[in-house]
């Protein structure tokens, strides 16, 4: 049994993201396309056979240790054994900004149980871990599937599509948006008409929207201006709730010379969209 791994929890984005509807329990049914990026946090797992339990060797700011989805995802593992676990020890290499609209949080579950369910040898399918996942949160699972798709219900019910794999400018205007307030507004785009999908979606996203972006611009001047800005070199759209916005680019120096023109005081970083999580690519190599 190996002791020790490192492996990545990548960033997402909502290529596009319409909503379509409402469930009666008012939760908002979507049709997204996620793609992954091949920037992201990293996080290490050291088994600690003689100290039972979960720990982590830093806390996040503002995340009470009970709540951090890193906690929550392994100790759904734990509920599910049929025999005790040795303990291990967890380290996060921080990158992604959170509550950033890049699926941070369900990023780093994804990447807890599909990274200790190798650890442990607990044979989990990804349909079982998908389905943990989804109780943790709606973006969960398809990290923990790792292939780019075009996600419904609220981005639980995957087909695996194939977008291009461009190069992006993401920017994380500075304020932080909170995904309740966003789909509690009244202003709300909510009747986007469904689209239908070939089973191989190649999603020309070019041609869709966020039905979240006229509301939070109009919220956060600070969103609007980045939009505007980006939109001068292209199509620039907003990922999930915000607030990080993307630009899309063939290449990477196109990406990079737009990249060292931004405004001054605006944190981001230029990654590649690609289609196979980070994760996986990891995991095949492991294997
Ligand atoms: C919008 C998306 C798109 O990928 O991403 P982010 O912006 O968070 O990255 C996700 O669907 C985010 O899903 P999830 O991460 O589970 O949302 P949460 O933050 O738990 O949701 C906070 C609140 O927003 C509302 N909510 C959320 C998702 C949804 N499809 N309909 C809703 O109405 C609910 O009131 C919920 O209690
Ligand atoms: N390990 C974690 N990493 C990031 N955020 C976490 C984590 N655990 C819990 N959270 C909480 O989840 C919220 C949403 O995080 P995240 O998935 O990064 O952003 P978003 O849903 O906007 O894409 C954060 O604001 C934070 O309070």
């Amino acid at each position: 049994m190996k002791t020790s791994i490192t492996l990545p929890s990548p960033a997402k984005l909502n290529l596009f993201l319409h909503i379509v509807g409402r469930r009666p329990d008012g939760y908002h049914e979507l049709q997204t396309l996620f793609q992954f990026l091949d920037y992201g946090d990293d996080l290490t797992f050291t088994l600690t056979p003689d100290q039972p339990g979960v720990r982590l060797t830093e806390s996040l700011p503002g995340v009470a240790e009970e709540d951090n989805l890193i906690i929550r995802a392994a100790n759904a593992l734990i509920d599910q054994a049929r025999h005790p676990l040795p303990g291990v020890t967890i380290s996060i290499d921080k990158r992604l900004p959170m509550g950033g609209g890049l699926g941070g949080g369900s990023s780093n579950a994804a990447t807890t149980l599909v990274g200790l369910n190798h650890l442990w040898e607990l044979n989990l399918s990804a349909d079982a871990l998908a389905d943990i996942g989804l109780g943790l949160g709606a973006d969960v699972p398809v990290f923990v599937r790792g292939h780019a798709a075009f996600g419904e219900g609220v981005g639980e019910q995957l087909t695996p599509a194939n977008p291009p794999e461009d190069w992006f400018v993401v920017l994380k205007p500075d304020c932080s948006i909170n995904t309740g307030k966003i789909f509690s507004e009244e202003g709300l785009t909510r009747d986007t008409p469904r689209i239908k999908i070939a089973p191989a979606f190649e999603g020309d996203a070019s041609r869709y929207r966020n039905d979240c972006e006229d509301v939070v611009r109009k919220l956060y001047p600070e969103v609007k201006e980045s939009l505007d800005w980006l939109t001068q070199f292209g199509p620039a759209r907003l990922t999930g709730t915000g607030a990080c916005i993307f630009g899309r680019f063939p290449t990477e120096s196109a990406a990079r010379i737009i990249w060292e023109s931004k405004p001054s005081g605006i944190t981001g970083f230029v990654a590649r969209g690609v289609n196979i999580s980070p994760l996986h690519e990891k995991l095949t190599e492991l294997n």
